[in-house]
């Protein structure tokens, strides 16, 4: 669309404004958003068939999501019912005498760009829901700029003792055991570790070697690692409801997870049930009853200390019953070690299975990037007691440990889904293996995300 031309500063459904914020940059003029009614025409018409532009509409909408138009759910072409569309200006004929314009060859059609955005969800069977019109939002600091900052501290000490390590000296046995030994205090993974070094050695063993080339290989074989968890979620409709479990440690993100991807969802025309799991905490339920608000799902909940497989059933019965596409449940944080709450989660499990022998379809865990090494352990609990089918790893804007991500998904191979870089609504990234490579290595995109 015509609006790809048109990248500005996205606000909506922040705590901060660009303004408010230090790391936010406008990168081009053309990030300055546009006052807001102000038509938008090129000063020069190219061509008479020039597209339509639309203009972008006022972010105040909270549906906007550039992630879901043009993705897998629903149709791209919807344009956005309050959008206003604004012909470019186009220059007078010319003057009778001016002889005519030689034949141009029609130009072939654009190529879509190398790097196509997912959603971070598919849906694999089923009928295909009719995405509501949206218009394009806002863009501030691109979620890839949030995820190198979050990064930040990772790939600045990994690249500088790498860049230490590497000094006038020539790749030997003692390089590479230093080097491994970095790497594995980046909370890589010994596996991914001896790999990275392995390849170095294979490449470049007994020659000169600059930190730059350590840190190219590290990336590599990184996004190696990633790429197989690099998966969207996959929804077969064919069933209805797909029922998604999000469990996790105490305040790894879920139920903001859970509010993200109702967004998402609702926005591509699904319908969402989200259901209040979390009967421990009072704020917990009502926390994902503003989500539900906000993004137009339905909600079930409970009263305070009610028991949660029960709201489960009834959360998965509502669902079917109001012909939800997509049931999520939202579960009390938990530490992996305290075996009551963990039995509980086994049979909200079992409970659901009741209604559908699949359902859970999805158990969705979240990873707090905060936490480093603790994260490994977690995945494994989890996976035993509620049967974890993937992740989505939360906080990678602050300062994360991003390191561990790489070690899981090596021991692990769990799909990766999506990746929260903020607390809003717009905050859940697909999870792509390069990008996030890139971040952990501190090495360049070639394009931007
Ligand atoms: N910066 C940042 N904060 C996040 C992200 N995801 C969640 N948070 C914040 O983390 C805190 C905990 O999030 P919750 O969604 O309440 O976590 P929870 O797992 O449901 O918590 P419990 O119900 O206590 O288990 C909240 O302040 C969220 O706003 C993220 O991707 N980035």
């Amino acid at each position: 669309m015509a609006i790809g031309f048109m990248k500005n500063v996205f606000t909506f459904g922040r705590n901060k404004g660009p303004k408010d914020d230090p790391q936010v940059v406008a990168e081009t003029p053309e990030d300055v958003a546009l006052p807001e009614e102000q038509e938008v025409v090129f000063p020069e018409a190219p061509a008479p068939e020039a597209p339509a532009v639309v203009e972008e509409a006022d972010s105040a909408d909270p549906w906007d999501d550039d992630s879901i138009v043009g993705g897998v759910v629903g149709p791209s072409t919807v344009e956005p019912e309050e959008a206003e569309l604004v012909q470019p200006e186009v220059r007078p004929e010319p003057a009778a005498e001016v002889p005519p314009a030689p034949p141009v060859e029609t130009p072939a059609p654009e190529a879509p760009p190398a790097h196509v955005k997912n959603t971070g969800f598919e849906i694999v069977s089923g009928p295909r829901p009719v995405a509501p019109a949206v218009a394009q939002p806002k863009k501030r600091m691109t979620w890839f700029q949030r995820l190198r900052a979050g990064l930040l501290r990772t790939s600045q000490q990994l690249s500088g003792q790498i860049a230490a390590l590497f000094t006038k000296r020539k790749l030997d046995e003692e390089a590479l055991e230093e080097l491994e030994d970095l790497l594995i205090q980046a909370d890589l993974g010994v596996e991914t570790a001896m790999r990275i070094t392995d390849t170095l050695s294979s490449e470049r063993y007994g020659r000169d070697v600059s930190g730059k080339d350590v840190v190219r290989i590290m990336a590599g074989e990184i996004t190696k690692v990633l790429e197989p968890v690099a998966r969207p979620l996959a929804l077969d409709l064919s069933v209805k409801p797909h029922v998604i479990l999000v469990v996790g440690v105490n305040g790894t993100g879920k139920t903001t997870t859970i509010g993200k991807l109702a967004a998402k969802l609702t926005r591509a025309g699904l319908k969402v049930t989200l259901g209040a799991g979390d009967t421990f905490r009072a704020a917990a339920i009502e926390q994902l009853k503003i989500w539900a608000d906000r993004t137009g799902a339905e909600f079930v909940g409970t009263k305070l200390g009610a028991d949660a497989a029960g709201l489960a059933y009834d959360a998965f019965k509502r669902g079917q019953e109001n012909g939800s596409d997509v049931v999520i449940i939202d579960t009390a944080g938990r530490l992996q070690n305290k075996a009551e709450l963990m039995d509980e989660l086994s049979k909200i499990v079992r409970v659901l299975g009741k209604l559908d022998p699949d359902a859970p379809h999805t158990v969705l865990q979240t990873l707090d990037a905060t936490t480093g090494q603790n994260a490994m352990n977690q995945v494994e609990i989890f996976r035993n007691v509620a049967g974890v089918s993937g992740l989505v790893m939360t906080k990678l804007d602050g300062t994360a440990r991003g390191g561990i991500l790489v070690a899981i998904a090596a021991k692990h191979k769990l799909p990766v889904y999506f990746i929260g870089v903020g607390e809003g609504i717009d905050d859940l990234e697909p999870f792509e293996a390069a990008e996030f490579a890139q971040a952990i290595a501190g090495t360049e995109l070639e394009e931007e995300a």
